[in-house]
């Protein structure tokens, strides 16, 4: 059985007005964003703009202090834990310890939401295990302890616990990290070839540009542009946001946006709070 087929559907997602606090901080300041069915919606932004903090919105493990977040209509707060973790499952940007459980145990837990906690795993739990790990090439990996993994083989296992959990929703942060270039463009593909809804915080613009059928932009905790990927990804929008200068052309080969940085332009003064050219 292929993971497609294991899928309850597809999800629609809607943050309205969220803000989130911390003491007197706004980390997310009135952020609206959809996602249809079947969409793959990119959060882009600088380091520190609330993309992790919208998406941990998003998977519940902060709680807005305004707005809301909807599923298919119903408030996600209202959903109990178990049946939330059945709509919506995350791949989060840092991997906690896997508690010396090999990596197939790890990948089992993302059935957990869709058993009675003194269920054995069934016949059918281990095709969605065994499907998941093919498709993020962790067969091999399957009896390896979580914990000594490298940073992209315990990402790929992460995906793979995510994909067992049959979500509606599928919520990556930076899912691509510590991927190399093959793994980033399989990966990529293979979440938007599931049929879920996708929400993916990405540095990688390029890769953005390619994969998301529509972006947001972050900046200080706010959407300063939202589009498709031709419409928000323009050297405008980059040296306004980022303080970068940049040539976006269209690929001849892709059609997609494609984002070339320049070096710095010696005669402008670094963006406050910046790194300045060395
Ligand atoms: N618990 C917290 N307490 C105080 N500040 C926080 C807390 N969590 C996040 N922040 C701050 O909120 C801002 C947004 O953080 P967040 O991790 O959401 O940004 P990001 O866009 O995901 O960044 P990056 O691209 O670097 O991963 C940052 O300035 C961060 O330092």
């Amino acid at each position: 059985m292929s993971t497609r087929e294991a899928r309850a559907g597809a999800a629609r997602l809607r943050v309205a007005e969220v803000s989130y606090a911390v003491r007197d901080r706004m980390l997310l300041d009135g952020v609206t964003l959809e996602a249809g069915p079947g969409e793959t919606v990119g959060v882009v932004g600088p380091n520190g703009s609330g993309k992790t903090t919208l998406l941990r919105c998003v998977y519940g493990t902060l709680s807005p202090a305004a707005g809301r977040i909807l599923l298919d209509g119903a408030e996600a707060a209202a959903l109990g834990v178990k049946e939330r973790a059945r709509r919506v499952a995350a791949v989060p940007q840092e991997a906690s310890g896997g508690f010396e459980l090999t990596v197939r145990q790890v990948v089992a837990m993302g059935r957990s939401p869709h058993k009675r906690f003194w269920e054995a795993d069934t016949a059918r739990d281990a095709e969605y295990i065994e499907a998941a790990l093919e498709r993020t090439g962790g067969t091999a990996l399957a009896e390896r302890n979580f914990d000594g993994l490298s940073g992209g083989e315990k990402q790929r296992a992460l995906v793979a616990r995510a994909l067992v959990q049959a979500p509606s929703l599928l919520v990556l942060d930076e899912p691509t990290n510590h991927l190399d270039v093959r793994y980033q463009l399989e990966l990529l593909a293979l979440v938007r070839g599931l049929g879920t809804t996708n929400l993916l915080a990405l540095h990688d613009l390029n890769l953005a540009a390619h994969f998301c059928d529509r972006l947001y932009v972050l900046d200080s905790g706010r959407v300063v542009r939202s589009g498709t990927p031709e419409e928000v990804l323009t050297a405008e929008m980059l040296a306004e946001v980022y303080g970068v200068r940049a040539e976006v052309s269209t690929h001849p080969t892709t059609g997609a946006p494609t984002v070339v940085y320049l070096p710095p332009d010696p005669a402008s003064a670094p963006r406050e709070g910046r790194v300045s050219a060395r």
